[in-house]
């Protein structure tokens, strides 16, 4: 059975917090590579950059690396963005496996996603590290995550959906919010090299560029 592994989000923007757990994920499901899927208007935030750039930025990280690609199902789709229905809609389209990659603090607000309790019946969920290394999801979750849980990846080669791999990923403590407000701190004049070294840690230079060039994240909102 094939394996697609797809890691949704806003991606604004995309970094190294994203791509370097989920590619090792990937790698501990036996896949090749992993598919950013990025969502058209995100369920529970609101977005400061328009789909086009963060489209770009996601294209640029996957010329950089050939084991990333893009999934742009989710512009054609109704928005708000819901995964369950992105996953059905995924599904009547491909005999694929869909390993849904997820960061541990997705999975402590599971139980406020639309129809959350329907996610498995579409795909395998990946849980990847968070900054958090206490594991706390709410007791709703908890209970559910009782029956479907594993640290075993080849239980996931044996049906089509309907586990919850908890994965060992590198912990990457960043995050999109807080290098939004970084590149704003640069663009304001904080010029010193420490912050400068902060992005390049994180972001994938082409996307630096493109941030610089297209003046995103000026003004964070
Ligand atoms: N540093 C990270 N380590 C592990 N998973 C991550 C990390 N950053 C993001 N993720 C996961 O990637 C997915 C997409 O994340 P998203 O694009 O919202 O990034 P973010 O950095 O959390 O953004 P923001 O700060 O704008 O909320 C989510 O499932 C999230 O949990
Ligand atoms: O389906 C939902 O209700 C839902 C609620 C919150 C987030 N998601 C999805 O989870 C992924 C990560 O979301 P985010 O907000 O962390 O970028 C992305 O694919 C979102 O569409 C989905």
């Amino acid at each position: 059975m094939a394996l697609k592994a797809i890691l949704g989000g806003t991606f604004n923007p995309p970094h190294y917090g994203h791509i370097t757990p989920a590619l090792n994920a990937s790698e501990t499901l036996a896949i090749d590579s992993v598919y950013l899927m990025p969502c058209k208007l995100p369920p529970h935030k609101s977005v400061s950059v328009s789909e086009k750039h963060r489209v770009n930025m996601i294209n640029l990280c996957c010329e950089e690396n050939p084991k990333l690609h893009a999934e742009l199902i989710e512009l054609s789709l109704p928005s708000p963005s819901y995964t369950v229905k992105t996953l059905r809609e995924l599904n009547s389209q491909t005999d694929e496996t869909i390993c849904f990659l997820i960061g541990a603090d997705s999975l402590y607000n599971l139980d406020k996603w639309y129809e959350w309790e329907c996610l498995l019946a579409y795909c395998h969920l990946i849980v990847m590290r968070r900054d958090d290394e206490n594991f706390a999801p709410p007791p709703a979750v908890a209970d559910w995550l009782k029956p479907v849980v594993t640290r075993d990846a080849a239980q996931l080669h044996q049906r089509k959906n309907g586990h919850v791999l908890l994965v060992d990923t590198p912990l990457k403590a960043i995050s999109s919010t807080q290098l939004r407000n970084t590149i704003t701190q640069k663009n304001a004049g904080a010029l010193d090299k420490a912050v400068q070294d902060f992005i390049e840690n994180w972001i994938p230079n082409s996307v630096i560029d493109y941030i610089d060039a297209n003046q995103l994240y000026i003004e964070e909102r």
